[in-house]
């Protein structure tokens, strides 16, 4: 599952007896927001000064509860804050639109990048307006996990998007 919520521990295990295995929270929650580290343009709230002491002990608290952890950062976060958390989870999602809505950013390549460069096994997902059109940029910068709505339901035949989806991505 992916928890873009404000409290991720409190969902941590209603999640786990529902019966999820794994468990996505953002590193949001645990910045402060107009600190230190900038956003992605001049005009983006500064996001930094992460607690991470709490937001180790939520990761902790996933797997205490049994499932595998994803730490997910949104576009004005910048991609430095995950690495510390980096050999504590399983997989770094970069989120690729605003809220779970607009069009795909490929200026979030680049974090995708430094942590492949980083990180040759880590899952790296991106989510947030993946389509055939662009999966290339994800696939090349080092993504191997691919969340992709819009491109699906809205098509007549998702299969066939999800047949080009892996055909890119595999070329
Ligand atoms: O809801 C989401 C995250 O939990 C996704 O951002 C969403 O499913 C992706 O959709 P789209 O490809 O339309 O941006």
């Amino acid at each position: 599952v992916h928890m873009m919520v404000s409290k991720p521990r409190q969902w941590v295990q209603p999640m786990a007896s529902a019966g999820a295995n794994q468990y996505t929270f953002h590193l949001e929650p645990f910045c402060q927001i107009g600190s230190t580290g900038g956003g992605s343009d001049s005009s983006s709230p500064a996001i930094g000064n992460v607690d991470t002491e709490a937001c180790s002990e939520c990761i902790r608290h996933i797997r205490e509860n049994g499932m595998r952890v994803g730490l997910g950062i949104s576009p004005d976060t910048p991609v430095h804050l995950v690495f510390p958390f980096v050999e504590s989870v399983d997989q770094i999602l970069v989120m690729t639109v605003h809220q779970a809505s607009g069009s795909f950013m490929s200026d979030m390549m680049p974090k995708v990048k430094s942590l492949r460069d980083r990180y040759a096994t880590l899952d790296i997902e991106v989510d947030g307006g993946v389509t055939p059109d662009n999966v290339a940029q994800c696939a090349s910068a080092g993504a191997n996990v691919l969340v992709s709505g819009t491109a699906l339901i809205k098509s007549p035949d998702p299969a066939a998007v999800v047949a080009r989806l892996k055909s890119v991505y595999k070329s």
